[in-house]
């Protein structure tokens, strides 16, 4: 039998998913330990390999078929646009992918004048402004804090990640518009789901129970 590899996503969700994955049974003891820098984790009995990475570098790894399955941001998903299998909605990570700024700024959207908008989403922001007629966007690329932007003027408004609201609240600004609601996904390579179907399927069963409760 050969090895499944699972590619986990760094970070937020990476504890929640390994809790997940121990409910039905796939655990993988080596990858608790805290202090160390390993990046890739076997669990020889159940012939499972695991690597954490950066989130935005799941999909890749995944398409590539360098990990036959993938626990990721559907966000993560729509933004690095890979072609996989996406299969099952664990229901972790809950938030929204919005359009922020200050309440001012409501009056903008539609109205045809040029708006800047700062994202770590480019790809999510273009999609998103793309079917608008009237609007005209100039997408502003950043890597983190991005409620900084209306408020310094480098933008009008934002795309981004909202979940408890209050990062917004603090800065003065608020949610414009909902652009779509987000979560964790296992996402599959299209190969694998072909080559290891009933492996595969078996483990995203066990997740559909454990989630439906
Ligand atoms: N409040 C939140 N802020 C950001 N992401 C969230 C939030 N709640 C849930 N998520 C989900 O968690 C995923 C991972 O978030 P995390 O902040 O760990 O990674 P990242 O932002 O991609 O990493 P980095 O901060 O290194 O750029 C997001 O892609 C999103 O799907
Ligand atoms: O609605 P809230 O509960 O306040 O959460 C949303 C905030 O959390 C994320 O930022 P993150 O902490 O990942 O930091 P970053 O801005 O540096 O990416 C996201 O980009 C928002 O800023």
């Amino acid at each position: 039998m050969r090895y499944l590899t699972f590619a986990l996503a760094k970070g937020r969700l990476a504890n929640k998913t390994l809790e997940l994955l121990e409910q039905i049974g796939i655990t993988c003891e080596e990858m608790k330990d805290p202090d160390s820098r390993k990046l890739i984790f076997v669990n020889e009995e159940l012939k499972l390999k695991f690597f954490l990475a950066k989130a935005t570098d799941v999909p890749t790894y995944v398409e590539y078929g360098a990990a036959d399955i993938g626990v990721v941001g559907k966000d993560t998903i729509l933004e690095e646009g890979r072609k996989l299998y996406e299969v099952v909605d664990l229901g972790l990570g809950k938030c929204r992918m919005c359009v922020a700024g200050p309440k001012e700024a409501k009056e903008l959207l539609h109205h045809g004048e040029l708006i800047r908008v700062a994202t770590k989403y480019p790809n999510i922001a273009k999609d998103y402004f793309y079917n608008r007629k009237h609007q005209t966007v100039e997408i502003i690329k950043l890597n983190g804090s991005i409620e900084l932007a209306p408020i310094v003027g480098l933008s009008e408004v934002i795309v981004d990640i909202v979940e408890t609201g209050s990062t917004l609240r603090d800065n003065g600004l608020e949610v414009l518009e909902e652009i779509c609601p987000l979560s964790a996904r296992v996402v599959v390579n299209q190969v694998s789901m072909k080559m290891e179907h009933e492996r595969i399927t078996k483990i995203m069963n066990d997740l559909k129970n454990i989630i439906t409760g």
